[in-house]
């Protein structure tokens, strides 16, 4: 039997508002290299045969260009201008793909600590059930905070942290995104569980960070000086 087509949707088409910085927080460089170059470094090396979708703002094309030019970055992958939210990105992703058969990951640009590990055991999950969700167990305390400001302690023991990569079947992802927009749609899982999908969690790591505050950087920077 022939492997199944696999896809990766690298979403870059944010501003990154919360980082304050000049430029879209994706292209901001650590150890040198833009955080999304590391990004699609770590989906290239996972597989060469993985077809890499980027989404990036349509805005920030041709300076993306000149990072390329400037990192001498020459990997292949199919552009796509983004949308106004994570959600039309993704839509945005998904509608080049030719086709409904294979598994598509769907992984946030800003999380460049990704490893090959994780990458495949997403893919392998996805195969064998339809879905795989990268999380981890929660390590601080929780408290649920009232309109009125009232607070109380949580079971933090039955929350999980939901990370990316998020990986589906390529027909399920296509089904589920044929609805609109909503606020509630905050990552990929919760289109898929809305559209009556089941959602598998797999394991994800405390090091696969989404940059999104400056904080983040220092971090971001010592998980990726590893060798
Ligand atoms: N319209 C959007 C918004 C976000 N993203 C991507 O989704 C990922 C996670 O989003 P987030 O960290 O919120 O990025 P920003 O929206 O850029 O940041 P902020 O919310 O601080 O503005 C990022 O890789 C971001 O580029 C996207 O592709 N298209
Ligand atoms: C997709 C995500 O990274 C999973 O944790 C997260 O939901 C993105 O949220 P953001 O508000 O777009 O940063």
């Amino acid at each position: 039997m022939n492997a199944m087509q696999e896809y990766a949707i690298i979403v870059a088409g944010g501003s990154g508002n919360r980082m304050k910085s000049e430029i879209p927080k994706q292209f901001l460089r650590i150890n040198g290299l833009p955080i999304l170059m590391h990004t699609i470094n770590a989906f290239r090396k996972y597989s060469e045969a993985i077809n890499i979708i980027l989404v990036l703002p349509s805005n920030q094309i041709a300076f993306w260009t000149q990072l390329c030019e400037e990192h001498l970055f020459s990997i292949t992958y199919t552009l796509v201008a983004g949308g106004d939210s994570r959600f039309a990105s993704v839509k945005n992703g998904l509608q080049s793909i030719q086709g409904n058969g294979g598994l598509v990951a769907v992984h946030d640009g800003v999380r460049p600590v990704i490893s090959n590990e994780i990458i495949a055991a997403s893919f392998t999950k996805a195969a064998e059930q339809g879905s795989a969700v990268t999380s981890v167990p929660l390590k601080d305390s929780i408290r649920k905070v009232e309109a009125n400001g009232e607070n109380a302690a949580m079971d933090r023991s039955v929350f999980q942290l939901i990370q990316t990569p998020q990986t589906f079947r390529l027909d399920w992802m296509q089904k589920a995104f044929e609805t609109g927009y909503s606020d509630q749609f905050t990552d990929c899982a919760s289109v898929l569980e809305a559209a009556g999908f089941p959602i598998h969690l797999i394991p994800g790591s405390y090091e696969n960070i989404k940059v999104t505050t400056p904080e983040d950087l220092r971090w971001a920077e010592i998980y990726l000086q590893k060798p």
